[in-house]
C-alpha cells in the first residue's frame, strides 16, 4: 500500500474510533451499521471493545456489505424488520454509523457513491441518533454546500423507469444525467442490494435555506441552483425514483423538537479523520 493509501486508512480509522467511543454506550442495545469502506473500521472499533460491551447488542446492516462485516466480526445480526415491537412500533435503534460522500455545512449529506443508499436512509431515521464517519479523501469531502467535491447525487430508480427519468432530470436542470455502469466488475449496470439501478445525477451546488434570498419566488430556486431539501423533494415526486443520495432536511435532536421522530435523515455529527492523524468533529447547530 502507498503512503497516500495508508494514510487515507488510518484517518477513516481515527475517524471511526473516535465516532464509536463517542456515541456507542453500553446501554445501546440495537446499533445501525452502514457501508462502504470507513464503516470496516466501525465495526472493528466495535469488536475492539470486547463481547462483554458487544454482547447484549444487535447489529442491523444496511445492505449485503455491511451484513458481511457484522457476521464476519462475530456481531449478533438482525434485520430493520425484525426489532421486537413495543407499543405498536418497531424499537428504535439506539444510533446508526455510517460512511458519507460529501458532508455540508449543515451536515446535510450526499451518500451512494457505492451504490447503498436507500437501505442506509431506512437506518438512519430508524435511529435515535445518526453518526457520519469519514477520512482524509473523505475529509476533502466536507464543504459547504452539497455537490462542490462530489458533482452527483446518486439516484436510485426501478430500472424500466431510468430514461423517462433521466428526461426529468435533465429537465430539473441536472446537465448530464447517466445511468451508472457496473465496469469493471460487472458487464452492463450498476445493481444495487434491492434490485434497482443508479442514476448519477449532477447538479449545480445546493444551496441551503439561508441562501435563497427575500426574493425567491417560491420555486426553491436562486440563479438555476436549488435549495437541497426542496430539490430533495421534487426528486422524489419522480415516478421510478425509489430513493436519493440527498440525506437532508432535520436530525434526531431535531426531530424530537419537533415532533417529527422517525424522520430524521441528517447525522447529529460527523467525524472527519484529517491528513495530520487528528479528527475533526463537525457538530449540528
Ligand atoms: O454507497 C455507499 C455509501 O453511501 C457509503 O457510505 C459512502 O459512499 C461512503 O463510502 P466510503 O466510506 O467508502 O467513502
Amino acid at each position: 500500500m502507498s503512503s497516500a493509501a495508508s494514510l487515507v486508512e488510518s484517518a477513516k480509522k481515527a475517524a471511526a474510533f473516535q465516532a464509536v467511543d463517542e456515541h456507542l454506550l453500553p446501554s445501546h442495545r440495537f446499533v445501525g451499521i452502514g457501508s462502504g469502506s470507513t464503516v470496516v473500521y466501525v465495526v472493528d472499533a466495535i469488536v475492539a471493545k470486547g463481547p462483554d460491551f458487544y454482547g447484549p447488542m444487535t447489529f442491523i446492516p444496511t445492505g449485503s456489505q455491511s451484513k458481511g462485516l457484522i457476521r464476519a466480526a462475530g456481531l449478533k445480526l438482525s434485520n430493520l424488520d425484525e426489532r421486537p415491537v413495543v407499543d405498536g412500533q418497531s424499537v428504535a435503534l439506539d444510533v446508526a454509523f455510517d460512511g458519507a460522500d460529501e458532508v455540508d455545512e449543515d451536515l446535510n449529506l450526499i451518500k451512494g457513491g457505492g451504490a447503498c443508499l436507500f437501505q442506509e436512509k431506512l437506518v438512519a431515521i430508524a435511529a435515535k441518533k445518526f453518526i457520519a464517519v469519514a477520512a482524509v479523501k473523505d475529509y476533502r469531502k466536507q464543504s459547504p454546500r452539497l455537490c462542490t467535491k462530489w458533482l452527483t447525487i446518486p439516484i436510485e430508480v426501478l430500472p424500466l423507469s431510468a430514461p423517462d427519468v433521466l428526461t426529468r432530470l435533465r429537465a430539473m436542470g441536472s446537465p448530464k444525467p447517466a445511468v451508472r455502469s457496473g465496469l469493471p466488475s460487472k458487464a452492463g449496470e450498476c445493481v444495487t442490494d434491492n434490485g434497482m439501478w443508479i442514476i448519477d445525477a449532477p447538479f449545480p451546488p445546493l444551496l441551503l435555506p439561508k441562501d435563497l434570498s427575500s426574493s425567491e419566488d417560491g420555486s426553491g430556486k436562486n440563479a438555476g441552483k436549488w435549495e437541497v431539501s426542496r430539490l430533495a423533494q421534487e426528486l422524489l415526486r419522480v415516478p421510478g425514483i425509489v430513493e436519493i443520495g440527498l440525506f437532508h432536511g432535520f436530525n434526531g435532536n431535531q426531530a424530537v423538537s419537533l415532533g417529527q421522530v422517525g424522520q430524521a435523515q441528517k447525522p447529529v455529527a460527523a467525524y472527519f479523520g484529517t491528513a495530520d492523524g487528528s479528527v475533526d468533529v463537525q457538530l449540528a447547530a
